[in-house]
């Protein structure tokens, strides 16, 4: 069995409830049918019949519960409780109602809040930014951790390094440029989500264009600063930097790059210096790797909610759902 048909597995054993805000999209509605039909999780799909149009048409999704934001009885309650939220931001009744109802990533992290959802994902016909920002404005972090950050889940078929093919790269959706604290953030965060989805041991490489003090530059010195705090963060973590790509996951040039690391050659966890690398890398092995990419899902969030490429396909979307249930049992 490949990862997503474990995780799928997962899902269908405890059965969560994922809400679906972009009922306006084709894609949800293909994802939803093929979610129900097996049996992956409980769905919310929020729209009114305008959003919904035709996006629905010929598909059975008979197993989904549609709400309509502008006459559901719970609206006022999840008005009241935004303006709760973000009073000290300013939040009124007015602009909490005009927000949640124009904007359905308000209203599903709000469901979530409630405790009327467990997970939603989101993002295949909105940007990162604008599906993120809800949810760390009214879910925010977990206790404990001080920075959500965005990752992939990368299967590289036919491939033998990292975890057979298996990886997390990380911050490739949210982050734009860390400093070595939120750098080391994203490093420990991403061992646990690693070791949370796929039940291995995490190796971390802190990735940079420098292996070991071979190249000088600023750049490099915020990696090398990241991997000791990281690795005062979680000593037990297999992990080291800096790293080039090719000495992170490749053994024979892990060997002679950085012979005295036990984590060169052999990482599963990719860790980038900045969200242009991190961006640039996981659509590089998505669209010349042939890799599944799923994701940018988020770590260190208080309740789960996940992204999407708006180049997603629908299949893509049942892969995240089914990861997101999984989160939702492991909260
Ligand atoms: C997500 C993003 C929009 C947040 O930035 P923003 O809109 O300027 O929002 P703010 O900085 O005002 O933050 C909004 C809230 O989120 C919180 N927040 C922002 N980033 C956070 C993070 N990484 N972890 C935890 N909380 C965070 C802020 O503390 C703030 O909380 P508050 O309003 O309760 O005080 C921004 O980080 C971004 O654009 N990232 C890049 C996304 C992207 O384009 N990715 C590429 C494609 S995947
Ligand atoms: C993750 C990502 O790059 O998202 P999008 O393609 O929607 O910008």
């Amino acid at each position: 069995m490949g990862f997503i048909d474990v995780i799928k597995a997962k899902a269908k054993a405890d059965k969560k409830t994922i809400v679906l805000p972009e009922s306006m999209d084709r894609r949800t509605w293909v994802a939803a049918e093929k979610i129900l039909k097996e049996d992956l999780a409980n769905l919310v799909i929020i729209g009114t019949p305008e959003d919904i149009g035709a996006h629905s048409e010929g598909l059975d999704v008979s197993g989904a519960t549609i709400i309509n934001p502008q006459t559901y009885e719970k609206t006022q309650e999840y008005i009241d409780l935004f303006v709760e939220l973000r009073k000290s931001k300013g939040m009124t009744p007015e602009k909490a109602k005009e927000t949640i109802l124009s904007d359905y990533a308000y209203y599903g992290c709000l469901m979530i809040k409630n405790g009327d959802a467990d997970g939603m994902v989101s993002g295949a016909c909105h940007s990162t930014a604008n599906t993120l920002r809800p949810c760390l404005q009214v879910i925010k972090t977990k206790p404990g951790t001080k920075l959500v950050s965005a990752f992939f889940l990368m299967e590289v078929p036919d491939c033998d390094l990292g975890s057979n093919g298996t990886f997390v790269f990380a911050d490739c959706g949210l982050n734009q440029n860390p400093n070595p604290e939120e750098l080391a953030a994203i490093a420990v965060s991403s061992a646990e989500s690693f070791k949370m989805l796929t039940g291995e041991e995490p190796k971390v490489a802190m990735l940079s264009h420098s292996s070991k003090g071979s190249a000088k530059h600023a750049d490099v010195d915020k990696v090398v600063e990241a991997t000791k705090l990281a690795k005062e963060m979680a000593p037990e973590l297999a992990l080291d930097g800096e790293l080039q790509l090719d000495a992170a996951i490749v053994p024979e040039v892990g060997a002679s790059k950085a012979p005295d690391s036990k984590v060169a050659g052999h990482a599963n966890v990719l860790v980038f210096p900045d969200l242009d690398a991190g961006n640039i890398g996981y659509k590089l092995v998505q669209r010349l790797g042939k890799a599944e990419a799923y994701g940018p899902m988020c770590q260190g969030i208080a309740k789960p909610v996940n992204d999407l490429s708006r180049g997603c396909s629908a299949e893509d979307i049942v892969g995240v759902v089914a990861i997101t249930a999984v989160q939702c049992q492991n909260q």
